[in-house]
Formats: structure tokens, sequence, C-alpha cells
């Protein structure tokens, strides 16, 4: 099967987008896709795959596979990522439209001409703070900030937030000494977390500033996460580290996103959208 792809990436959050709205695949041929296609031996190498198709909820739709083949209901860096190749491709003629998510619509801003856009702003909306609907399991009181949270013979304290896909924030001294590989998948699984959980690991800097580093849930480390990187903002609001309505950089490891949890409660979030690679991909399904 002949599979037309273009590549792009956010902060070096990288995966390979098909366009629905050229050709169809059977919807239970993609799990096995994504992992094909997400891997750097076999396929072409990136964190996951996204389909840009159709909506008859919003001006266009995303649908994100880890690399692991499971789906994401929700993709900041995809999003920026679908926002531009939607604007560039004549899917959309506005500069300012709706993107149909798993986790419900968002309204994405391009900036810049067809040609060369700089950036993108996405209103991610309110993230979700109740703990049954992150979902993580405990006695269900309404959010749960720096709740003790031991694991492997460690002591920490977790923060969840969801943003329409699960965060477990923890915040370290030192961003360089987060345990990312060690702790990061077995927080990942962890029982607690009855649908897995990305992990991030966040560092407050200044009032304006935080390091971050993240394990996503069905991929591993990536270079960045733009739903993980407005959940340590919210987090960091929720421990009193940082104040809403502020722009914040949160220096991730691919580069940084500038988000805003504004005092109406609703997270935007400001940056790039690369494209690196289009072609065929040529997919032997037994492979
Ligand atoms: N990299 C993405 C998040 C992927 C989330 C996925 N790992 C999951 O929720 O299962 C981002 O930029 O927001």
């Amino acid at each position: 099967m002949e599979i037309p792809f273009t590549k792009m990436h956010g902060l070096g959050n990288s995966y390979i987008y098909l366009n629905l709205y050229q050709f169809s695949i059977k919807e239970e041929e993609l799990p096995d896709l994504a992992k094909v296609i997400a891997d750097k031996n076999i396929g072409i190498g990136s964190d996951g795959l996204i389909l840009i198709h159709p909506s008859n909820k919003a001006d266009v739709g995303m649908r994100i596979f880890n690399k692991d083949g499971s789906e994401g209901k929700n993709c900041g860096n995809g999003l920026r990522c679908v926002a531009k190749y939607a604007y560039e491709n004549r899917l959309v003629e506005s500069k300012n439209f709706a993107i149909e998510t798993k986790a419900g619509n968002v309204q994405a801003e391009v900036h810049g001409d067809r040609e060369s856009i700089k950036e993108i702003t996405v209103d991610m909306g309110q993230p979700i703070l109740q703990r049954s609907k992150i979902p993580m399991i405990g006695k269900d009181k309404e959010k749960v900030v720096a709740e003790a949270f031991s694991i492997d013979h460690t002591r920490l304290e977790v923060t969840a937030v969801s943003m329409g896909n699960p965060h477990a924030v923890f915040f370290v001294d030192k961003i360089e000494e987060a345990p990312l590989t060690t702790l990061g998948p077995i927080i990942e699984q962890d029982q607690r977390f009855p649908e897995g959980i990305n992990v991030e690991f966040v560092e407050r800097v200044n009032e304006k500033e935080l390091h971050f580093r993240v394990w996503e849930r069905g991929s591993g480390i990536t270079q960045a996460c733009g739903t993980g990187a407005c959940a340590a903002v919210v987090a960091a609001v929720l421990n009193n580290q940082l104040e809403k309505e502020k722009e914040i950089t949160v220096h991730l490891a691919g580069g940084d996103l500038f988000i805003t949890w504004a005092m109406d409660g609703r997270v935007w979030m400001r940056g790039e959208a690369k494209t690196t690679v289009e072609g065929v991909f040529y997919w032997e399904r037994n492979n």
C-alpha cells in the first residue's frame, strides 16, 4: 500500500501526518500502521502518527497515535502542525479555525502568510483537575495537588492535570537530575492511573520560566510535549509557584513553548511548527 505522508515536528516532537482528505485507511489498521511508520528501522521514524481528517464538528479534525499504536486524545505540538498544514494546503481558508480532537474542539490561529507561517497559537481550553476525570484512582477529592506519591522506594509529590489527555507533574530542584528514564516508564503504567499517564518533571526557574522534561504515555521520552507544557504551567500555578495570566516560557528539550493560564480558566499555547519531509511510505501489512 502506497501511503503519502508529511513528517512534521513541534520542537522536535515529530509525527507522521496523513491527509485523509486524499485517501482512506481501515480503522483496524491504524494501530499497526502507527507502530511501523514510527519505527526508525522498518518505517520512517517519529513519536507517532497523526491523521488530518474531514470533520463535521469543526473545520478540520486531528487524531493522534503513539509509537506503541495506542491512541491519544490530544496533542499540543500536533495541533500546531495540523494548523500549519491545513492552512498551507487550503483545507481551511481562514487563519483562525477550529480543530476537532478526541478531547473536543480547540481554536487555532496561524501567524504569518501562507508561504511562511511563523508560529501558531492554540486555545487549549480549560484543564481538567478532578481526580476521577484525570483519571486517577483514590479518594475523589476536588484536585490532586502536591499529593504524596511513593513509587519504587522514592517519595514524590504528584499534581495531576488533564488537557484532554492525562499528565502527572512532579517538581524537582534540578531538571538534569529528574529520574525520567528510571521512574518515567514505571509511573506511566502505575495502577493509580487506570488509562496510563504522561509523566512530566519540572523545575521552576523564576516567576516566568520553567524547565521541563517528559516521558510520554505510549512514546517514551520525547523532545517536547505541548499538552504536557500546558499541564506543567497549570500545576505550577496550583502549587503557588507561578501566577495566572502571565505568559510562561517553558524550556523543553527541543525548544521553548509560551503558555498562559488565563484568568477565565483557558490555557493558551504559542509556538512553532515545522515540515521536514514529504513522501510516500510503502507499507507491506505483514511487517
Ligand atoms: N506529544 C503530545 C502529547 C501526546 C500525548 C500522548 N502520549 C498520550 O496522551 O497518550 C503533545 O505535544 O501534547
